[in-house]
């Protein structure tokens, strides 16, 4: 073992983020979502970066995670995942959290999702202290830069009693095209994604038409978290066959997504019917879905990534990349490891134009629609510290309202009445 690249400590630090209110089938975001932010020092003196989910699960999760990597070499990822962590399973039973927007809750997934920010933190690391960028540590770069999509969302001006923010209202078709020109004027984005399953299925078709009239020619997807029928996806799938780059996750479940794909010729798209390896067989055996999107939180890390792009182009299946509210750490990683994915052939997501908060010197800036695919060492970023602090300070004195992500109670804040929809909704 190399001396220097012995772990000496693990900082976690949770923050709470700025988040607008971006609408989705299970209620709205909340003015903050909790991120966790892992720091892997070495005895070199090498800070290695990760990012996670913050919610208290996986806090509970990082802490003795953290405890036992100390003394540990940051090049032993592999025997980090085969650590024997305990996980409470009566966290993950029966959960309805947004993490229902993520496909099957298991313990399993739970733990893969703390171990993924170790693991990208130890490849940051490691790539610092041997002065090489994290994509040269998972076998080298296959592209200069990553492609992102416009990720549109339905949102409110503003947080119930909030001024608006700069966005403004997007509630019906007019709102998501002028939404989808100032994220295309200021980063780019070439091509479009729709946050659907919040209003009924024609006006979303309206949306996606009035997109196609004003971006003609462009990929176009339409996600409603599998907030419809059977019956509801196909009429939409014919509807906007010719529109549509892909489907994503119209329905819940392989049964009903296999049902869908053999009666469309629409690519269907998933980041909830496959989420675990444990889940491909029967998908893809089924021919259930078309497009997988890989994402490096729950999938386990950047590695694990790629295992799973490797099983699709096997299986001729697509890969794009889900995201969740994410800080610029985590859009780094994405990045790094998207440029070694030989088969990503779709612009990939990102939360991030939707955070004004960073906890970077300097935020990762997307130009004609992609991210520069940085050579420097390790991520390629740097943590502010000043920053880090003050949205940790945010989280310590929050009373708990948001410490967990909750997005059916930020709903109820205007819509006491309201609980998360039974599925099918449409
Ligand atoms: O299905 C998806 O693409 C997502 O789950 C992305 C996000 O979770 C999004 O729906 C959200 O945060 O509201
Ligand atoms: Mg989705």
């Amino acid at each position: 073992m190399i001396p220097e690249l012995t772990v000496t400590e693990v900082r976690l630090t949770p923050v709470l983020v700025a988040d607008p209110p971006l609408l989705n089938t299970q209620g709205v975001h909340q003015p903050y979502t909790p991120r966790l932010i892992v720091e892997v020092v070495t005895a070199g003196g090498t800070t290695g970066l990760g990012e996670t989910y913050g919610d208290t699960k996986y806090l509970e999760l990082a802490r003795p995670l953290a405890d036992r990597l100390v003394g540990r070499s940051v090049t032993d990822v592999n025997a980090l995942f085969s650590l024997d962590l305990a996980v409470d399973e009566s966290r993950v039973r029966g959960a309805v959290d947004a993490g229902g927007l993520r496909g099957v809750q298991s313990a399993d997934k739970l733990r893969l999702s703390v171990l993924s920010a170790f693991e990208v933190a130890c490849l940051d690391a490691q790539g610092r202290a041997l002065g090489l960028p994290v994509h040269a540590l998972l076998g080298g770069k296959l592209r200069d830069s990553v492609e992102y999509s416009a990720y549109l969302f339905y949102k409110w001006a503003a947080h119930p009693g909030a001024d608006a923010d700069e966005w403004g209202a997007a509630l019906d078709p007019a709102g998501v095209v002028a939404q989808a020109r100032a994220l295309s004027e200021r980063h780019g984005f070439s091509s479009f994604k729709l946050k659907g399953g919040v209003f009924a299925p024609e006006e979303e078709v309206a949306a996606v038409r009035a997109l196609a009239e004003a971006f003609p020619g462009r990929p176009l997807r339409l996600d409603p978290n599998g907030a419809w029928s059977v019956a509801t996806a196909l009429k939409v799938a014919d509807e906007l066959a010719d529109l549509l780059e892909y489907l994503e996750d119209p329905v819940l479940g392989t049964d009903a997504m296999a049902e869908v794909a053999a009666r469309t010729g629409v690519p269907l798209a998933t980041n909830m019917c496959v989420t675990t390896f444990g889940e491909i067989k029967e998908a893809f055996g089924r021919d259930a879905v078309q497009v997988v999107l890989s994402d490096h939180h729950y999938w386990g890390g950047l590695r694990n990534t790629g295992h799973l792009a490797a099983i699709c182009a096997a299986f001729g299946v697509g890969v794009s990349m889900h995201s969740n509210t994410h800080l610029g750490i985590s859009l780094a990683a994405m990045t790094q490891v998207a440029a070694t994915v030989p088969n990503l052939h779709h612009a990939c997501d990102s939360h991030y134009p939707w955070q004004t908060e960073d906890i970077l010197t300097e935020r990762v800036p997307f130009t004609a629609g992609h991210v520069t695919v940085s050579d420097r060492p390790g991520l390629g970023i740097d943590l502010d510290h000043d920053a880090l602090a003050r949205l940790h300070h945010r989280w310590v004195h929050d009373d708990g309202t948001f410490r967990d992500r909750d997005d059916s109670a930020a709903m109820r804040v205007a819509d006491p009445g309201w609980q998360i929809p039974t599925v099918p909704r449409w």
